[in-house]
């Protein structure tokens, strides 16, 4: 399986560089992983709130450019669905068996996806209500596909 992770924002924390580049590392046995990181667009503090509409927008539209038309989109939003480490595996080997060789996963920058970006999205998927920084979350995203192919290949890993 093919998956793709479209981001906004470079990893400037060392810990987290570390964290991701370990996961990546254990992935490779199980699909073939592409990070696309993009810059995030600058928000200066006391833009209007339709000025930041439109820089997320702005933002939404180099995130389009980057998913490939026959990919299943699942975005990460807070407001979407949340899922158990098991209901999460067995959505992703539904995929391969339904022939969706294709996943890309989205991860907004500061401010957020754009309306654009999650009406293109085939599923939101929350990891609470909680909100995390996008940095974290790409290496807490990386950590649960690595769980669900060890859920899925009946692979010990901690519980
Ligand atoms: C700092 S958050 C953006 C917060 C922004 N105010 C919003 O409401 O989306 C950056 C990105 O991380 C992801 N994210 C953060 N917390 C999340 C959560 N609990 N569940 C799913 N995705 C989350 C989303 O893709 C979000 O666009």
């Amino acid at each position: 399986m093919n998956i793709n992770i479209v981001c906004v924002g470079k990893i400037k924390e060392k810990y987290l560089k570390l964290g991701i580049d370990e996961f990546k590392k254990r992935l490779s046995k199980y699909c073939k992983l592409e990070i696309i990181e993009l810059d995030d667009e600058k928000a200066p503090e006391n833009l209007s709130s339709k000025e930041l509409d439109m820089i997320k927008d702005k933002e939404g539209k180099k995130i389009l450019s980057k998913v490939k038309g026959n990919s299943y989109v699942i975005a990460l939003a807070i407001d979407g669905k949340n899922l158990s480490s098991e209901e999460f595996a067995s959505t992703m080997s539904n995929l391969g068996v339904r022939g969706k060789s294709h996943i890309t996963f989205i991860i907004g920058g500061s401010l957020g996806l754009s309306d654009e970006v999650l009406a293109r999205a085939d599923y939101k998927l929350s990891f609470s209500k909680m909100t995390f920084p996008h940095q974290l979350m790409r290496l807490i995203l990386l950590e649960q596909v690595y769980r669900a192919y060890r859920i899925n290949n009946g692979e010990p890993y901690h519980k």
